[in-house]
């Protein structure tokens, strides 16, 4: 694997791995590698609660920058921070914007090819490995093969902090309930005196009980931002009483500018079809869906995410690849 430069600011790999930094010097490696000015709402204190070791739990509404709580500590701590997310397309999406920062991330998945696989895993198996990030769905993480090269990390020192996000897929009472999420519930007794860091957007406090408790998370420092979001508001619109859905659509996103949208369906020949409406109408849209084979699908993300499609017409599909 290559080899990148050094991480300003991370302790060595032998290094006691403690990580405790002064806020204003994790201010600047946010600016140094991120270019932001300062930290948002909790972030700074999920950042120093992990750093000291302790397990957190942060809500924080979607894109209210939850994974800067588990990057900044990939940058000071020494290990390997383990990402644990349930979305592949995210996994990608955050590992290429990371490297294009040049900080050592990869992702582990059914889409990484063997080669990069392998070259991933000669990278963990060293005695210095290059990572700082790896993202991992929690499938992988309850296969036996997988669960034992994170104890051999463990055992030899390298691993620094377990990040869960989309936490709240642990919990039955969730809206996304996964399975193998439960299965997580180990790493605490597998990894005693690494921190966890539970992530989600989702504020039931019967789901947040069932995260803490299924995690086993220890005396968790419990972070709530402000769900207040200024940007956004919702309106109804009655489809029985519209004369045109597809015009209306259309009509819609010509008068909200170049702005990037999604539109969810509910069935794939409907996406098929008002894609095509809209493409017609000269707004630059692409359908996603199950039926899609997973190439096309990537793509679509891809020119979506760099606004080379505005609109994508999608299923519930959309976020759900893994
Ligand atoms: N302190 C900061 N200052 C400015 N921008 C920030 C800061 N922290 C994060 N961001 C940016 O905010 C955006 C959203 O961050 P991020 O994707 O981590 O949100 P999130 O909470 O994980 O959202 P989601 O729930 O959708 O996963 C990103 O572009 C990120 O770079």
């Amino acid at each position: 694997m290559k080899r990148q430069l050094p991480i300003k600011g991370a302790s060595g790999a032998s290094g006691s791995g403690h990580g405790k930094k002064a806020p204003q010097e994790l201010e600047n490696v946010l600016k140094q590698h991120f270019g932001y000015s300062g930290f948002r709402g909790k972030q700074l204190e999920a950042i120093e609660a992990v750093l000291s070791g302790r397990d957190c739990f942060c809500l924080m509404p979607t894109g209210g920058g939850k994974s800067m709580c588990y990057q900044i500590p990939a940058l000071v701590k020494s290990g390997i921070v383990l990402v644990i997310s349930p979305l592949i397309e995210l996994q990608e999406n955050q590992v290429a914007s990371l490297k294009s920062k040049g900080i050592p991330a990869e992702f582990l998945s059914s889409t990484q090819t063997s080669h990069n696989k392998q070259k991933i895993h000669e990278d963990l198996d060293s005695g210095n490995p290059s990572l700082k990030l790896l993202y991992v769905t929690p499938e992988l993480v309850a296969t036996s093969g997988f669960k034992a090269k994170l104890t051999k990390l463990y055992n030899r020192g390298l691993l620094g902090l377990v990040a869960i996000d989309e936490a709240h897929c642990i919990s039955t009472w969730g809206h996304d309930f996964r399975p193998s999420y439960r299965k997580l519930s180990s790493l605490r007794n597998q990894f005693p005196d690494i921190p966890i860091l539970a992530l989600t957007a989702t504020a039931v406090p019967k789901v947040q009980k069932d995260v803490i408790s299924s995690l086993c998370l220890r005396n968790p420092l419990i972070l709530r931002a402000s769900f207040n979001r200024p940007n956004i508001f919702y309106e109804v619109r009655y489809k029985d009483l519209l004369d045109d859905v597809y015009s209306d659509i259309s009509n819609l996103l010509k008068s909200s500018g170049n702005v990037c949208s999604i539109v969810y369906c509910l069935e794939r020949a409907v996406c098929d079809d008002l894609t095509m409406h809209l493409s017609q109408q000269g707004i630059s849209s692409a359908a996603y869906h199950a039926g899609l084979n997973s190439k096309v699908r990537s793509s679509v993300l891809d020119d979506w995410l760099s606004s080379r499609t505005q609109v994508v017409v999608a299923t519930v599909a959309f976020g759900y690849r893994y």
